[in-house]
C-alpha cells in the first residue's frame, strides 16, 4: 500500500474515533452552582492573548483572509441598508405625478401618508420622505426608544427624518417590550389610517421589532395584559413565530387589521424580514397580511407551552369566546369559500419584501467571488442552538479540507464517508454535500479557497451569567470545536489550510453587547490557552464577549456599530489551501 493510501486509512481512523468521542462530550453542560460564588459574574481577566509565533510567521495570509471575511460580511449589511432598499424600490417619475414602487404605478397628487414602526424603520422613512417631496401629507413612525439620538452620535443623520419633517416620531419598547410610549404610537397611527379615503395612498414601512412598537391590545385586554403574555409566552419556550400568532388574535392591526383600517386607502407595504423564509404574516405579526391563524390555534399554543394558567385570564376568555364563533379564512371549508370575496379584502394592499436575509447572501456571495473564492450559499435558514451549528461549521470545514485532500487522483473518496454521516447528523442533506464538493473542485482547479455563506437565526439558552451574543458564542464554540476536531496526529495535514469564521447580526448588536459578532481562525484557541485563559470556562458561562475582549493582538470582535437594518444573521466560513 503506497503512502498517501496509509495516510487516508489513519485519517478515517482518527476521524472515526473522534467522532464516536464526540457523541460522549457534552459542551453545554453548566453548572450553575459552581458560579453562584463568583462575585461579579463574569471570569476574571486574567491577561491577554497573543498570537503564538507559528501565526506570526503566516501573519500577512492570516490578516488578508480575516479582512476579506470582514469585507464579505460589510457586503451583505450594505446590501441591505435601508435607503438604498427603498431608492431600489420606489422612484417617482420624471413628471412628478406617478410613484412607481417596483413597478406597479400610483398616481400621486399631495396625497401621500406613511407609517412605520421597527428596528429599521427610521431610515426607511427618511428616504421615502426624500422621494416624495410635497406629494407626503403625514407621517407617523414608531422606532427604538433613543434611536435618533443614537444614530445622530454615529454620524448616521440619513438614517433620521430630518429636521422640518411632516413623519412624527414616536420613540418606545424598550428592551423590545412593549411599552406605554409604543401605544401611543399605535394609537396615533390607527387614528391616522382610520381617516384616509379612497383618494389615499398610504405607505407601511416595516421591520423587525415592530411588533413590540405596535402595541394595540383588543378591550377589554390592555397593555399590561399583553406586555405580561409576552414576557411568558417569550421565557417559557415560545418562539417568536408563537408570539406573533398569539399577537395577530388579541390586537387590532396586526394580523391583517391595520390594511382593514386603512381601507378604502390604496395600502403598499415595504417590508424588511427578520424572519426565517420571509413569512408575511409573522415578520411584525404580519399588519398588512392575511392572517393564517385562528383563536382555536393560539390555545394550543398556551397548552404546548403550558402557560394557559400564568397568562392573564382576560387573554384566555378573549381567545376561548372567540374560538367558539369565529373562522378564519384557513378554517372555512374550501368548498364554502368565497374565494372572490375573501381576494377583494386584499385587493387594495400590496406587500413588498424589499429586503431580506437572502438578500443579504447574495451580496456576499457577489464579494466572496470578486475577492477570488469559490462561493456558495448553503442556507438562509440556520437555525437551533448557536452551539450546535457551531459544531456544523466545524465539521464543515473539516469536510472541505477532507475534499481537497481526497481530490488528490490517488486516494480515492474513503475519508468523506464518516464525515459525510457526521455533517448528515447535523442537519447537511446530501445535496449540500455534493454542492460543497463541487466547489471544493473548482477551487482546487482555480487554486482558490471556498467560501461557505449562511444565514438565519440561532438561538443561546442562557444559563452562565456572562455577557455575549448568539454569534459570539457560535465563534467561540466554532473556534473550540475546531480545535478539538484537528488535535490528532493528523494535526500537520489540518495546517495546511487557512480556515477562516465569522458569524454577525446584520443590525450590529449581538444580544446585549457592543459587538455585532465576531471572526475566529485556528489560532485563537492555542493562543488563549497559553496564555493561561481558559476558553471552555468563557463558552460554559456565556461569557464570549468578556473572552474576545481580552484577545488584544487579533481583533476578533465585529464592531460595525449599530447599522440600521435587521435582516438576522450571517456566517461565513472560508477554507483555503
Ligand atoms: N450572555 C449571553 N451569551 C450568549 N447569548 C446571549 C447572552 N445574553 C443574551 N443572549 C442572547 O441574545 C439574544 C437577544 O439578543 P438580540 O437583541 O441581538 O436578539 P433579538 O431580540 O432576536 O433581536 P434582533 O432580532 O434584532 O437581533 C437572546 O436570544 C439571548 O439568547
Ligand atoms: O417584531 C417582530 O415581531 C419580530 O422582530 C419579527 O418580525
Amino acid at each position: 500500500m503506497n503512502t498517501s493510501k496509509n495516510w487516508v486509512r489513519s485519517l478515517i481512523r482518527s476521524y472515526t474515533s473522534l467522532c464516536t468521542r464526540r457523541l460522549t462530550t457534552s459542551l453545554s453542560v453548566t453548572n450553575c452552582s459552581q458560579r453562584k460564588t463568583r462575585r461579579t459574574g463574569q471570569i476574571p481577566v486574567r491577561g491577554s492573548v497573543f498570537l503564538p509565533s507559528s501565526a506570526r510567521n503566516n501573519l500577512m495570509d492570516i490578516k488578508a483572509l480575516r479582512q476579506d471575511v470582514k469585507d464579505i460580511f460589510d457586503a451583505a449589511v450594505t446590501a441591505v441598508y435601508p435607503p438604498e432598499m427603498i431608492r431600489n424600490t420606489v422612484t417617482l417619475s420624471d413628471d412628478d405625478s406617478t410613484l412607481i414602487i417596483d413597478g406597479h404605478k400610483y398616481k400621486i397628487d399631495n396625497n401621500v401618508y406613511v407609517v412605520g414602526f421597527g428596528k429599521a424603520v427610521s431610515g426607511m422613512a427618511r428616504t421615502v420622505e426624500d422621494i416624495l417631496g410635497d406629494h407626503l401629507v403625514k407621517g407617523i413612525i414608531s422606532i427604538p426608544h433613543g434611536s435618533q439620538e443614537l444614530f445622530k452620535s454615529i454620524h448616521k443623520d440619513s438614517l433620521c427624518v430630518s429636521e422640518n419633517s411632516k413623519i412624527t416620531v414616536y420613540e418606545g419598547a424598550r428592551d423590545n417590550m412593549p411599552d406605554d410610549n409604543a401605544n401611543k404610537a399605535a394609537m396615533a397611527i390607527l387614528d391616522l389610517i382610520q381617516s384616509l379615503n379612497d383618494n389615499h395612498l398610504l405607505i407601511v414601512l416595516i421591520s423587525g421589532g415592530g411588533s413590540a412598537l405596535l402595541p394595540s391590545p383588543i378591550p377589554p385586554i390592555t397593555l399590561s395584559d399583553e406586555l405580561e403574555m409576552t414576557k411568558v409566552v417569550s421565557t417559557h419556550g415560545g418562539s417568536i413565530h408563537d408570539l406573533n400568532v398569539l399577537r395577530q388574535n388579541i390586537e387590532i392591526l396586526k394580523g391583517g387589521g391595520l390594511a382593514a383600517k386603512a381601507k378604502p386607502a390604496k395600502v403598499v407595504s415595504l417590508i424588511l424580514s427578520d424572519v426565517i423564509e420571509d413569512k408575511l404574516d409573522i415578520i411584525s405579526s404580519g399588519p398588512t397580511s392575511p392572517m393564517h391563524s385562528s383563536p382555536r390555534q393560539c390555545l394550543q399554543i398556551l397548552d404546548r407551552l403550558q402557560v394557559k394558567d400564568k397568562v392573564p385570564p382576560v387573554i384566555i376568555e378573549t381567545l376561548e369566546g372567540k374560538a367558539s364563533k369565529i373562522k378564519t379564512s384557513r378554517e372555512i371549508d374550501p368548498q364554502h369559500l368565497n374565494i372572490s370575496s375573501f381576494e377583494s379584502q386584499w385587493d387594495h394592499v400590496k406587500n413588498i419584501v424589499i429586503g431580506s436575509n437572502c438578500i443579504a447572501t447574495q451580496a456576499a456571495y457577489l464579494k466572496a467571488n470578486t475577492l477570488g473564492y469559490v462561493p456558495l450559499v448553503l442556507t438562509n435558514t440556520l437555525q437551533g442552538e448557536a452551539k450546535k451549528a457551531a459544531k456544523m461549521f466545524a465539521e464543515l470545514a473539516l469536510y472541505v479540507i477532507y475534499c481537497f485532500e481526497t481530490l488528490r487522483p490517488d486516494e480515492g473518496n474513503a475519508t468523506l464517508t464518516a464525515a459525510e454521516i457526521q455533517l448528515i447528523e447535523l442537519g447537511i442533506n446530501k445535496i449540500e454535500l455534493k454542492r460543497i464538493e463541487a466547489a471544493t473542485t473548482q477551487a482546487q482547479n482555480s487554486k482558490s479557497g471556498v467560501c461557505i455563506i449562511c444565514g438565519g437565526e440561532t438561538i443561546v439558552n442562557v444559563s452562565g451569567n456572562g455577557v455575549g451574543g448568539r454569534n459570539q458564542e457560535m465563534a467561540l464554540a466554532f473556534a473550540m470545536e475546531y480545535k478539538k476536531l484537528t488535535s490528532n496526529e493528523n494535526s500537520k495535514y489540518f495546517d495546511k489550510f487557512h480556515v477562516e469564521f465569522l458569524s454577525a447580526g446584520t443590525d450590529g448588536q449581538d444580544g446585549p453587547t457592543d459587538a455585532a459578532g465576531a471572526v475566529v481562525n485556528r489560532y485563537l484557541i492555542p493562543a488563549a490557552l497559553s496564555s493561561k485563559v481558559d476558553p471552555s470556562e468563557y463558552l460554559l458561562n456565556n461569557d464570549s464577549n468578556t473572552f474576545f475582549k481580552l484577545v488584544t493582538t487579533d481583533n476578533c470582535l465585529i464592531q460595525t456599530g449599530l447599522t440600521g437594518t435587521n435582516v438576522m444573521d450571517i456566517q461565513t466560513l472560508i477554507v483555503k489551501p
